[in-house]
């Protein structure tokens, strides 16, 4: 948590606040884009008139030719008569001289941009960006911030540039910290962030905030938040804490306050859905490389040397995926996504004999959620519990296979092998970002500012089709971006390797797990949904 000062929590403010806790009032549907922008949309349902549902918490919009808005709430859904005011930006020299600067109320991102002649324009995003008018005024901002899950690369430039943003761009001076995860808004003290305090923090890995697992109480959190006079609450973690956000997000609306919740992605296995990729994934790929590196570099370097390397992917084999097709010393490539087996014609023991015999010496990564289900039939009593989240706690792979594989060629008694297993998980993900990552974290907290600066709320900021956007937390936590192994970036792996499948056709014909297309940026944007039929839905 480095040398960063702590301080007691702040005294109750209330200013910002609108009337204590009341039954949840009822959605304006008419509205938008609340007043946040001039004019308004010229939107009408396929059938005639604007189409905005107020049946469901949900905000969808639609248009003509098929247009669908998942829009994002405002304050002005739930608190009327909401003063707005000009963006302190249109006399911020470095920005004033950009032509549009500000976004137009109508901008949205399409989720699909593959399409067809005929197609139905189909799902939109609200697109991110500054507005023309804005819902705080400098002085009144109480921000805090808070890291929670796993670590990854790019969090400290994340928070850096969420209190950099604020303070250059919208004046606000007022941020804190909070300290060690959603605990530490009701157990632990704050700690005041400025752009002098985080100026060198991107250069770091971790989290200057400490980060945690567990401890998720709403009502303590948004009495927290209350008695803290905080009005704009950044939440960053994966979908875990998402789901966490959006609980605070309606405990927030239900009392009835002006403070706006906004999640910003976080997630090293690149597990949510919707967004192109989660940043410090590009981090984590090139740092696997040095392991890939140095597993080939031992593999080669001795008679039959295998080298194994296990990298991370809970559920999500984006990681090994990437690594592996960056790389091009990998032989195989395990992932959570896609069963395999060992034994016997078609299994992982056979292919490791072929690749010996052919090369002399292979290279295996594995992601640390793949096998779990064969690790735990091999060892009858597995069951490693829960993590504080309520995340399955996993049996190290790595070490299982590795041993599988020495006792299957030692009972062979044909075939001395040298197997070496480097496990980089937790080095990867505590290395600060790569510059691209920095980019990338910085846009997306710009964006997140943006968003809360124009009284949007309950959402999370994230790069659709490479457009910064608004997205409904319901979207980012209704299901996890998988690798869909009946895609063509899978079917690119399996011939880069050349690996087996490990499956038939029919099996793969007949997977009910294979139904959702990853994110886009991360596939074949080629790969059109006919290419694919009688073998799954396709990526489109
Ligand atoms: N369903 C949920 N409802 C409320 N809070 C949750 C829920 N799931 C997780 N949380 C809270 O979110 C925080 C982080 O969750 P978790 O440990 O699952 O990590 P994560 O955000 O999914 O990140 P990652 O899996 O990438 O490490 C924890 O404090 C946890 O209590
Ligand atoms: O050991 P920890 O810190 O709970 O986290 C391990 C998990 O966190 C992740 O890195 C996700 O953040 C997973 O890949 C991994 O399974
Ligand atoms: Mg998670």
């Amino acid at each position: 948590m480095g040398s960063i000062p702590a301080f007691p929590a702040f005294p109750a403010v209330k200013s910002s606040l609108a009337p204590e806790p009341r039954d949840r009032p009822a959605i304006n549907p008419g509205k938008l884009d609340g007043a946040a922008c001039s004019g308004s949309s010229s939107l009408s349902a396929a059938g005639g008139s604007a189409g905005v549902s107020d049946t469901t918490k949900k905000k969808i919009v639609t248009g003509d030719a098929g247009y669908i808005l998942e829009d994002v709430p405002h304050f002005s859904d739930y608190i009327p008569n909401l003063p707005s005011y000009p963006n302190p930006l249109q006399d911020n020299p470095s920005y004033s001289v950009v032509k549009q600067y500000f976004v137009h109320v109508d901008d949205s991102v399409p989720q699909k941009i593959v399409v067809h002649k005929d197609s139905p324009r189909g799902i939109h995003f609200r697109r991110a960006g500054p507005r023309q008018q804005v819902y705080f005024e400098a002085d009144d901002v109480q921000a805090c911030i808070v890291t929670c899950g796993g670590l990854c690369p790019g969090l400290n430039t994340v928070i850096r540039e969420i209190v950099c943003g604020l303070h250059h761009m919208y004046g606000v001076k007022r941020v804190l910290g909070i300290d060690g995860g959603y605990r530490g808004f009701y157990a632990r003290n704050t700690i005041p962030l400025t752009p002098k305090v985080v100026n060198d923090i991107h250069k770091r890995g971790g989290t200057i905030l400490g980060t945690s697992r567990g401890g998720h109480d709403t009502k303590k959190i948004v009495d927290s938040i209350q008695d803290r006079g905080i009005n704009q609450v950044y939440i960053i973690g994966g979908d875990g804490t998402q789901r966490g956000a959006s609980l605070i997000f309606e405990e927030v609306r239900r009392r009835g306050l002006k403070v706006a919740v906004a999640g910003i992605p976080k997630t090293i296995d690149n597990d949510v859905p919707v967004i192109d990729k989660s940043f410090g994934f590009d981090t984590a790929v090139e740092e696997a490389q040095r392991a890939i590196n140095a597993a080939h570099v031992e593999a080669e370097s001795i008679e039959n040397g295998i080298g194994v390397v296990k990298l991370m992917g809970r559920n999500s084999g984006f990681i090994a995926m990437y690594a592996t097709l960056a790389s091009r010393d990998v032989d195989c490539c395990l992932i959570p996504e896609s069963p395999f087996f060992l034994e016997g014609a078609g299994g992982l023991f056979e292919y490791i004999e072929k690749r010996l015999k052919e090369n002399g010496h292979m290279v295996l990564v594995i992601a640390e959620g793949a096998g779990q289900e064969l690790m735990s039939k091999s060892i009858q009593s597995l069951d490693n519990g829960k993590d504080a989240s309520g995340n399955k706690l996993l049996q190290d792979v790595g070490l299982w296979i590795s041993q599988k594989i020495k006792d299957h060629f030692s009972q062979q008694g044909k075939m001395t092998i040298n197997l070496k297993y480097i496990d980089p998980t937790y080095m990867i993900r505590a290395i600060p970002s790569i510059a691209s990552d920095n980019v990338y974290c910085t846009l997306l907290a710009q964006s997140v500012v943006h968003g809360t600066m124009a009284g949007y709320t309950g959402f999370t900021s994230g790069l659709v089709n490479g457009r910064q956007t608004y997205i409904p937390f319901y979207r980012i936590t209704e299901k996890q971006n998988n690798v869909v192994i009946t895609d063509r970036m899978w079917a690119r792996l399996l011939s880069s390797t050349n690996q087996p499948s490990f499956w038939s056709p029919k099996e793969v014909i007949e997977d009910k797990r294979q139904e959702e297309p990853p994110t886009e940026l991360l596939v074949d944007q080629d790969c059109a949904e006919d290419d694919l039929v009688g073998i799954g839905k396709g990526t489109g």
